[in-house]
């Protein structure tokens, strides 16, 4: 991990850069060099360089730290372990729900106030890449964050009907795997101390649990669709005196016909940083 990062620091450059639209793994920006030509190699490190990388590893770790400074360090190591232990208490709460009822009826009234607060706790990582102390393209992350806030609040919590589909459980269990993987990879990479086995759960995990959390969140979305349509809920009809219109129903519509441009852009994105983060590609692209 870190070769990319490692090549950006070499450069005298900043940690990496955050615009919209610009992913990350795909733009080690320097001051120096405000832009390069787009390359893509397959280093040497496929596990073989072990000792030497993991040297590499520690080394671009500390540089990390000090780029980042004490402070946005010590926040980030917070939030990483209250995420990591909230969404551990929620994979408990749903396991105990089901060993003690035997059913998933039910399970999202018991853990929905967990769930809001951390889900929506996770708004914060928009600004940490809008103030730049984590290289992740905003985009990227606005994306994934705001299509979950939007199946917490606006689909989830709005739509009772809906709250005991199996298809909740199926994006419940995707969520909170994947971010109990993903906050302690952030928490253990802060401290220095990654065991390779969340490393590896946290590059190879989402490739079915991505699919799985999509397909949850699509299927509960289509069963909403004839509860807002007879309800008419959060929709503005003709005529009223701001002379504008909204439709909930279409506006549903639109949404899940945009999972089909943009979960594939997420999901690509996330197979790019599995190749150069466990097989230590290098990726560079044109800023320009
Ligand atoms: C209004 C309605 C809108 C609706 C929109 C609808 C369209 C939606 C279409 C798509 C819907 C997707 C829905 C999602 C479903 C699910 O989640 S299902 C469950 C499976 N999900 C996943 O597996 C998610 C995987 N995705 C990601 O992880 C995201 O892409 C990401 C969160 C944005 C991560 O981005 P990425 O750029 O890959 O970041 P990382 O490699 O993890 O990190 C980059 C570097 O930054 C450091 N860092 C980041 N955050 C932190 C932190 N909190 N603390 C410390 N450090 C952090 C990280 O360590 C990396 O640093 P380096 O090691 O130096 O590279």
């Amino acid at each position: 991990m870190g070769r990319l990062t490692e090549a950006a620091a070499a450069g005298g450059g900043a940690w990496a850069a955050r615009s919209a639209g610009s992913p990350r793994d795909l733009l080690p920006l320097s001051s120096a060099s405000p832009g390069c030509a787009a390359t893509m190699a397959s280093s040497e490190d496929d596990g073989a360089n072990g000792g030497a990388s993991e040297a590499s590893d520690d080394r671009e770790a500390t540089r990390k730290r000090r780029r980042l400074g004490f402070l946005a360090t010590a926040w980030l190591t917070f939030y990483d372990i209250a995420m990591t232990a909230g969404w551990l208490v929620l994979a408990i709460a749903m396991v105990r729900f089901y060993m003690e009822k035997g059913t998933h009826r039910g399970l999202y009234k018991s853990i929905q106030k967990t769930l809001k607060f951390f889900q929506t706790f996770a708004l914060l990582e928009i600004v940490h890449c809008l103030i730049g102390i984590v290289p992740t393209s905003v985009l990227v992350t606005g994306v994934q964050v705001s299509s979950r806030i939007f199946m917490v609040w606006l689909i989830t919590h709005s739509i009772k009907p809906i709250q005991n589909e199996e298809s909740v459980v199926l994006f419940l269990v995707a969520w909170t795997m994947t971010e109990i993987t993903r906050y302690s990879f952030y928490t253990f990479s802060l401290l220095d101390h990654l065991p390779y086995f969340i490393k590896w759960a946290r590059y190879n995990f989402f490739i079915i649990l991505y699919p799985v959390g999509v397909a949850g969140e699509l299927l509960t979305i289509y069963a909403a669709l004839p509860y807002v349509k007879k309800t008419g809920m959060f929709s503005i009809r003709l005529p009223n005196k701001y002379n504008v219109s909204f439709d909930y129903y279409y506006f549903l519509l639109i949404t899940m016909a945009s999972y089909i441009p943009l979960f594939p852009q997420l999901y690509f994105h996330m197979l790019r940083q599995r190749r150069k983060v466990l097989h230590g590609e290098v990726i560079v692209e044109k800023d320009d």
